[in-house]
């Protein structure tokens, strides 16, 4: 079994953040573990604040499970601040785990802010350059580069552009695109695309935090990269295609879908 660490804010109600992700490494059969940055109140309606864990903790946090188990890939999200970037670059920098993917979180999906502005430089200059693969959506995108983006070209531009400042791998999502659901992922070398349908449904909050845990427990589990983003967004496909109706907002997806189909649940 391959264990995988996410470090990330919380969910109260289990369809982001560190929930999300630890959710999302069982369903790949991995070992899930949880460094937390920050401890958000949110449900799916909305976020309703947060507070930080202060660096030195944070810090604790990853020693205690560094220190003690082997970790296969890392998963970042939500970093909030300046200092909390620091840190956390500051100990990959230390253990120099085999997979770090980064999912640029800035804005929750019901319009939060849970980075802070302040910290977008600090992102870009610290964590983006230790990242084998970063997954930013097109809001994330379009801060990271500052252009706009309405196209696959614009996409693959800004997929680019990232990739300079020093991400091994990029994969633009396109959850936010009107005409379909298409992800497109530049290597270094080239770009591959990531077809998706789009499916109507409210049932999309944690797509990003799920997408990136499941691409970091698919290479640790050994598949390459373009298989790794494959086979994720088809199981966040799954997922938002088989949510179960759980709260009175943007719902969670369904994480364990193909698992509870075959044990006949
Ligand atoms: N309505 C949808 N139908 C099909 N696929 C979707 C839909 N929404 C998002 N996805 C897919 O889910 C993954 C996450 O994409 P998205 O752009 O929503 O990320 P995000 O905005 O970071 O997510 P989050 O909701 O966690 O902030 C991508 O693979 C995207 O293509
Ligand atoms: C702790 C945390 N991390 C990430 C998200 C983004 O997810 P979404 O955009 O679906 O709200 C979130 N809401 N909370």
């Amino acid at each position: 079994m391959k264990h995988v660490v996410s470090i990330a804010g919380t969910d109260p109600s289990g369809g982001a953040g560190a929930a999300a992700d630890c959710k999302t490494f069982c369903a790949h059969g991995c070992y899930a573990m949880n460094v937390i940055t920050a401890v958000v109140s949110q449900n799916t309606q909305g976020v309703r604040g947060y507070m930080n864990v202060t660096p030195e903790m944070i810090a604790s946090q990853i020693d205690a499970v560094f220190e003690d188990i082997e970790v296969d890939a890392v998963k970042i999200g939500m970093v909030s601040v300046p200092e909390t970037i620091r840190i956390i670059a500051g100990k990959l920098r230390q253990y120099k785990p085999s997979f770090v993917v980064v999912d640029p979180v800035m804005v929750a999906t019901s319009g939060h802010r849970l980075l802070a502005e302040e910290a977008e430089q600090t992102l870009k200059e610290e964590l983006i350059p230790l990242a084998d693969v970063l997954t930013p959506n097109i809001p994330e995108a379009e801060v990271l580069t500052g252009r706009h983006i309405d196209d696959f070209a614009s996409m693959e531009q800004a997929a680019k552009d990232i990739a300079a400042l020093g991400a091994k791998a990029v994969l633009v999502k396109g959850g936010h695109r009107v005409e379909d659901a298409t992800d497109i992922l530049y290597d270094g070398e080239g770009f591959h695309y990531f077809k998706g349908r789009r499916v109507e449904s409210t049932s999309t909050h944690g797509t990003g935090c799920s997408l990136s845990s499941a691409i970091a427990s698919n290479l640790a589990n050994g598949m390459n990269l373009a298989d790794a983003v494959a086979v994720a967004k088809q199981y966040v496909f799954d997922g938002i295609s088989h949510a179960e109706p759980i709260g009175k907002g943007h719902g969670p997806i369904h994480h364990f879908y193909s698992l509870y189909r075959k044990a006949g649940m």
